[in-house]
């Protein structure tokens, strides 16, 4: 069974403006297994936060339907939909959207203090997890206090804490320095090899793009090519950008 499978998806905006409407997607469809890394690069405008949103749940499609571990995520009320998210999907912002009256710890911890989970069990899994990214002696300072760097790699934690089986992550690294971003992506994909994690990245940085294994190129809310890791991260890197190219050169065929 697919993780994540989506079909006929359009995403548009101001629909019922005369003159002010958007199609961010079109005819959309996209299909995930379990334990895929897919990277989704594009230019501003093509419509990857608009999928993300869309195949998380966080926004519903103009039309279409989404599909999450065999369930349809657009048949759900708010609540049956949150509840849902907690257990099946983790997302990464790029604003990382910690909450600043919460330690980092207890932001870690939320997806399973909602889900009622076992004290011991959720410091225990917090711990694992803040050690893994460095990031256990800031555990009781409040987001205010720490960097961004730290933030995303709280973010991150938070994200992993319940095990779902997809993890969406809209640029997760966009604000990340270097050393902290390649801790970010290192993570994520230790997470999808040893836990056969779907992993659905947005991203503009073509290093973060190539820990994927398939790039999707966005265009106008469709999908114009996709790229396959087959030999070194290297050439593959120089495949994600020979496409950035080509699709930047479309530009000025318009
Ligand atoms: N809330 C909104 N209301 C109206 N139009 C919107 C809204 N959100 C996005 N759009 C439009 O939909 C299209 C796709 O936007 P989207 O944010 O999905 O693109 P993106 O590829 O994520 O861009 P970026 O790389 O700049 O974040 C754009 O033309 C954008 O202006």
């Amino acid at each position: 069974m697919s993780i994540v499978k989506a079909m006929n998806i359009k995403k548009v905006y101001g629909e019922g403006e005369k003159f002010a409407q958007t199609v961010a997607l079109d005819q959309f469809n996209i299909e995930l297994e379990q334990g895929e890394f897919i990277a989704i690069m594009g230019p501003s405008g093509s419509g990857k936060s608009s999928l993300l949103n869309v195949l998380s749940g966080f926004d519903q499609p103009s039309s279409g339907e989404v599909f999450i571990q065999g369930s349809n995520i657009n048949g759900m009320t708010g609540d049956e939909l949150a509840i849902f998210r907690r257990s099946h999907i983790g997302y990464i912002f790029q604003e990382f959207n910690l909450l600043d009256s919460l330690t980092i710890q207890q932001n870690i911890m939320l997806p399973m203090i909602l889900n009622r989970e076992e004290q011991t069990s959720m410091n225990e899994k917090a711990d694992e997890l803040m050690e893994r990214l460095g990031i256990l002696s800031i555990k009781y300072k409040y987001p205010y206090q720490v960097s961004g760097g730290q933030q995303q790699r709280a973010a991150v934690c938070r994200a992993l804490i319940n095990e779902t089986s997809v993890i969406f992550a809209d640029e997760p690294t966009g604000n990340l320095d270097s050393k902290s971003s390649k801790a970010v992506l290192g993570f994520l994909e230790e997470t999808n090899k040893k836990h056969n994690t779907t992993i659905l990245l947005v991203t503009h940085d073509p290093i973060a793009a190539s820990y994927s294994d398939k790039v999707l190129f966005l265009k106008d809310g469709t999908i114009r090519t996709q790229v396959y890791k087959k030999e070194s991260k290297d050439h593959f890197i120089k495949h994600i950008l020979d496409n950035l190219a080509v699709l930047e050169e479309d530009d000025y065929d318009i």
